[in-house]
C-alpha cells in the first residue's frame, strides 16, 4: 500500500505504566494467538471457545476476527493478494497493541500466506504470537460450508476463494496444531483446552 511507512519527523514517547504494570494488574501476560485455516476450519468456533474458557478462569482475552473487522477497520478491503497482506499486516499491527495492553489477544483469519504471519510473528518478542494451525481437510470444511460461500466458489460465483482458486500455504513452524482424530474433530471445548493448556505451560496465565 502506497502509504504503509510515509511518515517522517516521528518520535516514540515513552509513559511510566507499561506492560510489566499492566501484566501485574491482570495476573497474566499480554500475548497474541494467531488461529490459521481454511474458511469453515473452524477458527472463530476456537476463538470464541477459547474466550469463553479464559473469561471463565478471570483472564482477560480480546478476539479480533477476520470476518468482523472486514466490517470495519478492514472494510476498504477486498480478497487479492494486496488486500490480503494488508488485512494481515493490520490486524498484526492491532494485535500487538492488544498484547502490549496485556492482553491474550485471540487472532483469527485465514491469513493464507506465509509471510504474512510470519510478519505478525516478527512484530511480537519472547515467543508471544503463538501460532495455530486449524488442519482441517478441505472436505470437511466445505461439508460444514456454514456461509454457503463454497458452493458459490464452486458454481464460479465466487472467484479467488481460498483452498478452491486461491492458495493457502500451510504454517511450517506453528505452535498449535488442530487435528481430526480417527476422522473426527475434537470439540470446541477440547480444542480451546489444548490452547489453554499451552498458555499454562508456557506461563502466559499468571504474570510471574
Ligand atoms: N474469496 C474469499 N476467500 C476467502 N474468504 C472469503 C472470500 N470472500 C469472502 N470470504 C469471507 O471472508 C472471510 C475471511 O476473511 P479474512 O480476513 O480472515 O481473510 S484473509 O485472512 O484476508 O485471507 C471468510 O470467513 P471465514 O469463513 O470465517 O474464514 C469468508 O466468510
Ligand atoms: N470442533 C468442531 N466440531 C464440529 N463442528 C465445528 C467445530 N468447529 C467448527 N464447527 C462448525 O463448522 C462451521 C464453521 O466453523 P467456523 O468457526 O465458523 O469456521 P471459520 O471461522 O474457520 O470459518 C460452523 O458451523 C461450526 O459450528
Amino acid at each position: 500500500m502506497a502509504t504503509v511507512g510515509n511518515s517522517t519527523n516521528i518520535f516514540w514517547h515513552e509513559c511510566p505504566v507499561g506492560k510489566l504494570d499492566r501484566q501485574r494488574l491482570l495476573n497474566q501476560k499480554g500475548c497474541v494467538v494467531w488461529i490459521t485455516g481454511l474458511s469453515g476450519s473452524g477458527k472463530s468456533t476456537l476463538a470464541c471457545s477459547l474466550g469463553r474458557e479464559l473469561h471463565s478462569r478471570g483472564k482477560l482475552s480480546y478476539i479480533l476476527d477476520g470476518d468482523n473487522l472486514r466490517h470495519g477497520l478492514n472494510k476498504d478491503l477486498g480478497f487479492k493478494a494486496e488486500d490480503r497482506t494488508e488485512n494481515i499486516r493490520r490486524v498484526g499491527e492491532v494485535a500487538k497493541l492488544f498484547a502490549d495492553a496485556g492482553l491474550i489477544c485471540i487472532a483469527s483469519l485465514i491469513s493464507p500466506y506465509r509471510k504474512d504471519r510470519d510478519g505478525c510473528r516478527a512484530m511480537l518478542t519472547d515467543g508471544n504470537f503463538i501460532e495455530v494451525f486449524m488442519n482441517m481437510p478441505l472436505a470437511v470444511c466445505e461439508e460444514r460450508d456454514a456461509k454457503g460461500l463454497y458452493k458459490l466458489a464452486r458454481a464460479g460465483k465466487i472467484k479467488g476463494f481460498t483452498g478452491i482458486d486461491d492458495p493457502y500455504e500451510p504454517p511450517l513452524n506453528c505452535e498449535i496444531e488442530i487435528i481430526q482424530k480417527d476422522g473426527v474433530c475434537p470439540t470446541p471445548y477440547e480444542m480451546a483446552g489444548q490452547v489453554t493448556s499451552y498458555l499454562e505451560d508456557k506461563g502466559y496465565l499468571r504474570d510471574e
